[in-house]
């Protein structure tokens, strides 16, 4: 069989089917406090102290497979839904529409860790290493190497709750890498230590991104995208505006943030515009009906036919 007849889906790790997330948050905005209010309604929000509710759209529709060996840029301006996206992808929140569906455990680097307080560093580690699936055995084994990594001296026998910020952030960090992640998860957000820690701590992560079949990576730079990344998904107000590859994506994404701080919006939009029209629609067919997040990847089709929707 020759290289063309292999199925590019027999590689799929991550699959992103037509993603919506909603959040309600409460608003001070005045004319919100107005908005579909009678005068009864008004007057109770203004003596209650109740703020009315704003529907915030994170992520508007969002498709795409993702494929072993593949390094993926998530870019896009503050609050443009990359955190959100790498969120939904972990499992750390359901969407209000569409689901995800992965190979193996995605896993954020950083935050991913459900950790107890009253127990000393060390307890944690290998809490966190069970609960990111670790048998017994390979949580003991994984210790010290975390232990060096996190490099908190004696402290990592004290309990957790009396760690600095930075120190716990540390510690997470140092956890999330024992995992040696297929899917790997990165929010350069969550970048975070000293110079030593930096150091030792980038190095794993080379190691980790070279071991991983996917990684996923927020940054706002373009140029670490472009350097770092095969493919780049551009993201505008929760609405996936280009997915391509990561030089192409970032040379326009940067064209685009230019244009906004230069203050010419006409131009961001014709940007942003003929982005939307090139972008090819990619709608992500399940065939198992009742597929759970692990799932068997030959079970993800291209499709320029629509997705039934055969959500639960
Ligand atoms: N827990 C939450 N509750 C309410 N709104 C949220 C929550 N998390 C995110 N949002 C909103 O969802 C939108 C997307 O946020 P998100 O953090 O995903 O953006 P981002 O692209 O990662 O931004 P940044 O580059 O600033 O980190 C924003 O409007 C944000 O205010």
């Amino acid at each position: 069989m020759g290289e063309h007849d292999v199925d590019p889906f027999a590689q799929a790790t991550v699959a992103v089917q037509n993603v919506h997330v909603r959040y309600r948050v409460p608003s001070t905005d005045a004319a919100e406090r107005r908005r579909g209010a009678n005068f009864v309604k008004r007057a109770a929000r203004t003596v209650l102290g109740n703020d009315p509710k704003v529907l915030v759209r994170a992520l508007s529709g969002i498709s795409f497979v993702a494929k072993s060996g593949e390094q993926i840029g998530l870019v896009g301006q503050n609050g443009s839904g990359k955190s959100t996206l790498l969120r939904i992808i972990a499992g750390l929140e359901n969407p209000a529409k569409g689901r995800v569906l992965a190979e193996s455990t995605p896993v954020l680097i950083g935050v991913n860790a459900a950790l107890v307080p009253d127990l000393s560093g060390e307890q944690n580690i290998r809490l966190g290493c069970l609960a990111m699936g670790l048998t017994p055995d390979q949580a003991d084994a994984a210790v010290p190497e975390v232990k060096q990594l996190a490099g908190l001296g004696k402290s990592i026998y004290l309990p957790m709750k009396t760690y600095s910020s930075g120190m716990g952030a540390r510690l997470r960090f140092a956890i999330a890498t024992a995992a040696n992640p297929h899917i790997l998860l990165i929010d350069e957000a969550l970048a975070t230590g000293d110079a030593a820690f930096r150091e030792r701590s980038e190095a794993r992560m080379q190691g980790l991104r070279d071991g991983a079949g996917t990684v996923f990576l927020v940054s706002h730079a373009a140029q670490t995208i472009e350097e770092t990344c095969t493919r780049a998904i551009w993201l505008n107000h929760g609405r996936l505006v280009l997915d391509g590859p990561a030089q192409d994506v970032a040379l326009r994404y940067r064209k685009w943030a230019w244009a906004v701080a230069k203050d010419k919006p006409d131009e961001a939009r014709t940007i942003i515009e003929k982005a939307f029209a090139e972008r090819e629609q990619t709608h992500v067919q399940v065939e198992e009906s009742q597929a759970p997040r692990q799932y068997n990847a030959r079970h993800v089709r291209p499709s320029g036919v629509r997705s039934t929707d055969r959500k639960k």
